[in-house]
C-alpha cells in the first residue's frame, strides 16, 4: 500500500488530543469518577497522552489502564486453550465512568469486543468512547463520543496512525 496523503501531523494530533481531553472533562463535569482504558495497540499510548493532558488541565490524575481485546474478538477461533475470563487490570470499575480510547474507529467490532472485556472487569456506571480517527463504515450500532477527526474513506483505503511510542513518529496517513 502506498501513502496517499498525510491527514494529521504531530501538531494536529496534539491539538486534537488536547481538545478531546477538554471535552472529556466538560462532558463529565470534572474527572472525579473517570477511568481511561486504552485499547491496545495504539489506544494505549493515546490514553496515556489524554491522562497527562487531563492532569495538566485539572490538576488531578485519572486512572488509566491498557486493554487487550484479543480473546474477545468475534473472529477469535475459540479452542480449549481460550481463557473463559481475562483479567486485564486489577482495579474495580464499578460505578465509574469508563472512557474507552482507540486510534481508529472503523467497523466497530474492536469496540464491541472492548465492551465485552470491560464488563468482565466489573459494572461501570457508563462507558464513553474516544477515538483519534473515525473513518466510517460501521457494521454495528456503535458511535464515538469524542472524535479527533472524521475522515471519509473508501473501504479499499487504510488509515495508519503512527505514534512516537509505537512507531517512532507522530502522524496519521491514508494509504491505498
Ligand atoms: O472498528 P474496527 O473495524 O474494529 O477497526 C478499528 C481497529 O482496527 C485497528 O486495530 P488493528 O486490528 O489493526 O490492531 P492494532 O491496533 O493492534 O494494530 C485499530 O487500531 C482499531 O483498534
Ligand atoms: O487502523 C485501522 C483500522 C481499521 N481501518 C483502518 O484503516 N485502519
Amino acid at each position: 500500500m502506498k501513502i496517499k496523503a498525510v491527514i494529521m501531523d504531530e501538531k494536529a494530533i496534539e491539538r486534537a488530543s488536547f481538545r478531546i481531553s477538554h471535552e472529556i472533562i466538560e462532558k463529565n463535569k470534572g474527572v472525579e469518577n473517570v477511568v481511561l482504558i486504552g485499547i491496545k495497540t495504539r489506544g494505549w499510548p493515546l490514553s496515556l497522552r489524554l491522562s497527562n493532558k487531563i492532569e495538566e488541565i485539572e490538576g488531578s490524575k485519572v486512572p488509566v489502564f491498557p486493554l487487550d481485546i484479543t480473546y474477545y474478538r468475534d473472529d477469535y477461533e475459540k479452542d480449549d486453550r481460550a481463557p473463559l475470563y481475562v483479567q486485564n487490570f486489577d482495579y474495580d470499575i464499578k460505578d465509574k465512568t469508563v472512557v474507552l480510547v482507540d486510534d481508529v474507529l472503523y467497523t466497530g467490532r474492536t469496540v464491541r469486543a472492548a465492551l465485552d472485556a470491560v464488563v468482565d472487569q466489573g459494572r461501570p456506571k457508563n462507558v464513553e468512547l474516544a477515538v483519534l480517527i473515525d473513518r466510517g463504515h460501521r457494521e454495528l450500532p456503535i458511535r464515538a463520543d469524542f472524535i479527533g477527526k472524521n475522515v471519509p474513506t473508501s473501504r479499499t483505503e487504510r488509515i495508519s496512525v503512527q505514534l512516537e511510542e509505537t512507531d517512532g513518529t507522530n502522524q496519521v496517513v491514508i494509504k491505498e
